[in-house]
């Protein structure tokens, strides 16, 4: 459902339909009510002073025989601006300070953090009095206690969901792209958490209200000559005994806007919230981006030079680790990979679900944030070694050669942006065109990844793409600039079968086109050995073998053979249940000493699990780590490993 969408099935409800209605009624009294009743409010009439309801006076009359429904009706004014300022106060400071620890260094992020969330724990009326008595007493400082008690909430409403977006895939695309923090959190998270923003704003403006009134009622508000709904339930609570209409009428008041604001609030967070529940992931692919501008002319040079001077070694990594704190300990999820990568290679990376695949890309990619830790021996992406070089210098590099095609499309798009302004932004950051031109690119890219209708479809929201279609679109990203190398991490897990073969003859077509390297990770070795010259076979963190797709047949690691073995081929018996290989891989806290496979191998022995069996060569360009690597041919069904046929020349180039 798109956002407008939304908002109408909110007043779609019966509630949200009353609560609205009852907002634009208040709201229009505000606007009228001082020119209709504005002199009857303030007509003092000495000889009727405190007066019982009457014709004349339906809620009779206060000390200065004024009108008190004229009071009423006039004070709407004041007393819904007021709370709609403190709410502006409230949501602005908020989400300023829960956007900061995004842009700001990491520390000064963290105080800001841990300052929010002792605020957080005031009662926010307490808070609203103590700011209102240190801004002195009266509307101003009623208004400036209201809004600075409302923002920890606000703040940390905002953190809160920066951090769900934050780990979204099109978040870690324009991260990897070299967009700066400010713009991501500007273009991407902050567009993305306006609706619950709004939503609590909502809510929050019937707290403001209720706490306006308490403040006016208690003195510390509004003050006279001025009167809002507080100051007149004051006056009025002064003669409930010999007026209860007096009070009454500024009591309902309050009571009805309170709870339009409440509904209408309410009604959304449903509904918004149901929206939430019935979206379950969208789809990531990291394109190259925009460069950030502040990259130093040197750091600019340095890598400019390094990618004319580069051989055709795209990726270089050595004994690659990957670590993540767990309580006292670590845990080393990834343990020494090392691959290297050439222009034009396809390599694929198979291996069951938590065997450090993924996490061996996003190293790659400089995408394992704090508190993971990443070391190596080398870890080189086009010739600039990515771990010695600060984040700003590697930006430019990865963002333009560097593109990234993740499992789920949904995810990989800002829903809130326009297909084609996204794919724009890369080039008018990147290529400095300006957004025309950027445009116009994006056109031809989603035209070149064969997107029908590119025009008409640039202009779509995410929303409007089928899967498959938007997975293209994030290749389409990828060619914005010219990768040298394309993570493909599960690109077609999300997708159908005949959309899962366009998507990766379209890889395949990239890499031919453009002479890509391409990082294939998927658990699905068919998969695979259809587009890669090479497969890196991980298991429990480890390369367990390194082979030429074409000798998968005379794999050698036992748990290749299995990974092999669970393949389905056309000749299957489909009344028998599908392969599976038995047992589970250890978890990264729990690796043994010895083989990490030993306790689901067939061939294990005692020393199988006394020592960890390292890579070593078994034939040219065919490595294995095992005490027992298995000989022959193994039976793999034909139909599972017919290549992807790869594409014309000329279409995909540009
Ligand atoms: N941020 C993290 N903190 C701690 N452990 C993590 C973190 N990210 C991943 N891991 C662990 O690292 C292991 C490897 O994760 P990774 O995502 O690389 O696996 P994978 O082989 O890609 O599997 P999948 O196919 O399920 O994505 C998993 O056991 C996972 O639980």
């Amino acid at each position: 459902m798109h956002a407008r969408t939304r908002w109408l099935a909110v007043v779609r409800t019966p509630l949200g339909a009353a609560a609205l209605l009852l907002l634009v009624a208040m709201v229009t009294l505000a606007v009228l009510g001082p020119a209709i009743w504005g002199d009857r409010a303030v007509q003092v009439d000495t000889d009727a002073i405190h007066q019982g309801p009457s014709a004349a006076h339906l809620l009779g009359t206060d000390g200065l025989g004024r009108d008190i429904l004229a009071r009423v009706l006039v004070a709407t004014r004041m007393s819904l601006g007021l709370a709609a300022l403190a709410v502006a106060i409230a949501v602005g400071l908020g989400t300023l300070i829960g956007a900061a620890p995004a842009v700001l260094p990491r520390r000064l992020g963290r105080l800001i953090t841990g300052a929010v969330n002792i605020a957080v724990a005031f009662p926010a009326l307490l808070l609203a009095l103590f700011f209102a008595v240190v801004f002195g007493v009266g509307t101003q400082g009623a208004v400036l206690g209201i809004g600075l008690a409302g923002a920890p909430s606000f703040a940390r409403l905002t953190q809160t969901h920066s951090a769900s977006v934050d780990g979204l895939d099109f978040v870690a695309a324009a991260r990897v792209a070299g967009v700066s923090r400010f713009r991501i959190l500007r273009r991407h998270i902050l567009p993305n958490i306006a609706e619950p923003l709004v939503v609590n704003a909502t809510i929050g403006a019937g707290a403001a209200l209720l706490a306006f009134a308490g403040l006016s009622f208690l003195g510390i508000g509004v003050q006279a000559p001025s009167y809002d709904w507080g100051r007149l339930l004051g006056d009025g609570i002064n003669r409930i005994y010999s007026n209860p209409a007096g009070a009454l009428g500024p009591a309902v008041a309050v009571m009805l806007a309170g709870l339009a604001f409440n509904l209408l609030g309410e009604t959304a967070a449903a509904v918004v919230g149901g929206r939430a529940r019935t979206r379950p992931g969208r789809a990531p692919t990291v394109p190259p981006t925009a460069i950030d501008e502040t990259v130093d002319e040197a750091v600019d040079n340095d890598v400019s030079d390094s990618l004319d001077t580069l051989e055709d070694i795209v990726l270089r990594i050595d004994d690659l680790r990957v670590s993540f704190p767990a309580g006292k300990d670590w845990v080393t999820p990834v343990r020494g990979v090392s691959l290297t990568m050439r222009a034009g290679e396809a390599v694929g990376i198979v291996g069951e679900s938590g065997s450090g695949k993924s996490l061996t890309a996003l190293a790659a990619s400089r995408l394992i944030e704090e508190p993971g830790v990443v070391s190596a021996g080398r870890l080189d992406f086009c010739g600039i070694p990515l771990l010695g070089t600060p984040a700003r210098g590697t930006r430019r590099v990865l963002g333009r050669s560097l593109a990234m095609v993740f499992q789920d499309p949904m995810k990989s798009f800002n829903p809130t942006m326009r297909v084609g302004r996204q794919l724009a932004e890369t080039a008018v950051e990147h290529q400095g065109l300006d957004p025309r031109a950027a445009l116009a690119r994006a056109i031809d890219r989603l035209d070149a990844v064969r997107v029908p209708a590119p025009a008409r479809r640039a202009r779509q929201y995410p929303h409007e793409f089928s899967g498959g279609m938007l997975q293209r679109a994030m290749i389409g990203m990828g060619l914005m600039n010219t990768p040298r190398l394309v993570v493909a991490d599960e690109p077609t897990t999300a997708l159908d079968v005949t959309v899962q073969r366009q998507v990766l003859r379209l890889l395949a077509e990239v890499r031919a086109e453009t002479d890509a390297a391409i990082l294939l990770i998927s658990h699905d070795i068919a998969v695979i050995s259809q587009m890669c010259d090479r497969v890196l076979v991980m298991y429990a963190g480890r390369i367990v073998e390194d082979l030429p797709v074409t000798e998968l047949r005379t794999a050698r690691h036992p748990y290749t053979r299995a990974l092999l073995d669970v393949v389905p081929d056309l000749d299957a018996d489909r009344t028998s249940p599908l392969g599976v290989i038995a047992g589970r891989p250890p978890e990264p806290g729990q690796f043994p000493t010895g083989c990490a496979f030993a306790d689901r191998c067939g061939f294990a022995t005692a020393a199988c699990r006394d020592e960890d069996p390292q890579l070593s060569q078994v034939d040219s360009g065919h490595q294995v780590a095992c005490w027992h690597p298995v000989d022959g041919e193994h039976s793999v069904a034909k139909q599972a490993f017919v290549p992807v046929e790869t594409v014309k020349a000329g279409e995909i180039g540009g």
